[in-house]
């Protein structure tokens, strides 16, 4: 993943981070104070019905006493009896008595007029026969509920099947299972009390919330309207929304601090040794005699997904640094080794030199991580030359033990950026080194007044006195070549005559140089 996109990415992370637990915290609060108020609604509704259903039952065991009693009808006694189950029975308005489907007599006393029997809405599993709203024909008061067992019927008025203590904004519905209104408190309206009944299961409405409780037949509907659930809202989300920006916050700072990793160089570079996006430019190194090309210098770079070009410099130090130059060393050699197998295996006269990191020469880890990549790919040993700056090998006994197998293996072994650290001639007897490549900087003094100019003619004696090759890095001139030559340099690398230069443009270098640098044919 590219920067630009880690960025994006962290970005819509973030805002999500930022607005989901807020949001979810929102959403959660509103269902508290939801499930609250309709536990409630609950509550209430049970106690309704419970409420009413007693009622009901109340009325019913009085009907059914009277009935026991076996008094003469219409008779002083029994018209005291009905009279004194009125007043103590609560839910009961009235009690008659009917013979031939017409009232002979009440609680209130024996009936003058012909009054017929009203008409039945429904009868109970146990025969009881109830109209659910009956005007009373003696007292001519409000509807109420007759209930009639055997020849005894009861008014029961229904109001107080809803006399409970409520909020104002509360409404209770009580209804048969099938809708027929029976009594209600706060005055719902019928075509919402329907629809809610209808629509049971969801017990919220745009405008509403309600809650039900059933028995024996009859539901019990309590109703509140949204708006008053607001403080009861305002309390969950005044505990639950700081909760849910305390995580928004946390989410934001992981996010960033994730992101911040994941752009952290070192996060890139091993992102990088993971994908493999490392390839090789190649420094032509040539014989300072004839200008011809005798090898490469194999030089890493870092491609971007996005194409640029990542020069080692920037990378190296973090990669030694990390650990990490240990799979791009890995990831040169299997480039090379892919690259010039071909070549390096037409003329032998050729070769390559890699660059070890300090880690690599201190362990010699490298050298059977060489050998495996060689084998089979027709490059011979020796012509593949391994370079270490001084600072690889600073651990000397180490650094010895490992040149020494590198060298036994036919491999050349090289000091690179000589003159840049502290090599004495006693260090350096002591590597038992093949080449010393002398640090560009030294180069750069050839045919300039300056205090190091010395060093360069210093450097080439120590070079000579150890019977080791010698090359010139970083030669820009053609006064400088002319120097290192006169004074018994036998290599060069530099931008006088190439800079590292991807493998096609290396190859066709060397082809070049081939033909103007053909070997002699083999005499006859
Ligand atoms: N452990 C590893 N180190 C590596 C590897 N590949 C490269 N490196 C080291 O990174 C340093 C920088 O390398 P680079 O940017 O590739 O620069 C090289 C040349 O391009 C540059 N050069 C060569 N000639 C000239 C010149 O005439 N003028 C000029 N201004 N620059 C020139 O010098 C660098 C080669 O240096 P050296 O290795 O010392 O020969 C550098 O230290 C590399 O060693 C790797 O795979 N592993």
């Amino acid at each position: 993943m590219n920067r630009t996109r880690v960025i994006a990415y962290g970005i819509v992370m973030a805002i999500i981070g930022a607005i989901l637990p807020i949001a979810l915290m929102a959403q959660f609060s509103w269902t508290q104070a939801v499930g609250a108020e309709q536990k409630h609604l609950t509550e209430l509704a049970d106690r309704t019905i419970r409420r009413a259903k007693l009622s009901f039952d109340q009325a019913v065991s009085a009907l059914r006493q009277m009935e026991g009693l076996g008094l003469l009808p219409c008779s002083r006694a029994h018209i005291d009896a009905m009279r004194r189950l009125t007043m103590n029975v609560r839910p009961i308005e009235e009690i008659g008595y009917f013979n031939d489907n017409l009232l002979r007599c009440t609680s209130w006393g024996v009936t003058e007029k012909d009054i017929s029997r009203a008409r039945v809405d429904y009868v109970t599993p146990d025969g009881i026969e109830v109209t659910i709203s009956l005007r009373p024909s003696v007292t001519r008061g409000d509807p109420m509920m007759a209930i009639q067992v055997g020849a005894h019927n009861a008014l029961v008025n229904t109001a107080r099947f809803t006399d409970l203590i409520i909020d104002d904004v509360i409404q209770l519905a009580i209804t048969r299972n099938d809708g027929t209104p029976i009594a209600d408190l706060n005055g719902p309206a019928p075509a919402t009390v329907r629809d809610m009944l209808r629509g049971r299961a969801s017990g919220v409405t745009p405008t509403h919330l309600y809650a039900w409780a059933s028995h024996g037949g009859w539901t019990a509907l309590a109703i509140q309207p949204r708006s008053a659930m607001q403080e009861n809202l305002r309390r969950e989300q005044s505990m639950l929304i700081p909760i849910g920006a305390f995580i928004s916050l946390f989410i934001v700072a992981l996010v960033f601090r994730l992101s911040r990793e994941r752009l952290s160089p070192l996060a890139e570079l091993q992102i990088a040794v993971k994908k493999r996006e490392f390839v090789v430019h190649y420094q032509p190194m040539v014989d300072l005699c004839n200008g011809a090309c005798v090898g490469a210098e194999a030089l890493v770079r870092w491609r971007r997904p996005d194409g640029t070009m990542v020069h080692p410099d920037m990378f190296i130090p973090l990669a030694e640094e990390s650990g990490l130059i240990l799979p791009i060393t890995d990831q040169v050699i299997d480039t090379v080794v892919r690259d010039l197998g071909g070549m390096l295996a037409q003329d032998r006269a050729m070769h390559v030199a890699i660059n070890l990191s300090a880690e690599d020469v201190r362990t010699g880890r490298v050298l059977p991580v060489l050998s495996k990549a060689l084998e089979h790919s027709g490059i011979q040993n020796q012509q593949v030359w391994l370079e270490a700056t001084e600072r690889g090998f600073m651990d000397i006994a180490s650094a010895r033990a490992t040149v020494a197998k590198a060298r036994a293996m036919g491999h050349c072994a090289a000091l690179d950026d000589f003159g840049t650290g502290y090599s004495s001639l006693q260090f350096l007897q002591g590597l038992q080194l093949d080449a010393l490549k002398i640090d560009k900087s030294f180069v750069d003094t050839i045919g300039k007044e300056s205090a190091s100019r010395a060093v360069v003619s210093h450097i080439i004696d120590m070079a000579r006195t150890l019977d080791l090759l010698i090359v010139a890095e970083g030669v820009e001139t053609q006064a400088q070549a002319d120097y290192l030559r006169e004074h018994g340099v036998a290599l060069a690398q530099g931008w006088h005559y190439a800079k590292a230069m991807p493998l096609d443009e290396f190859l066709a270098f060397y082809q070049q140089s081939r033909l103007h640098h053909r070997p002699p044919a083999p005499h006859a």
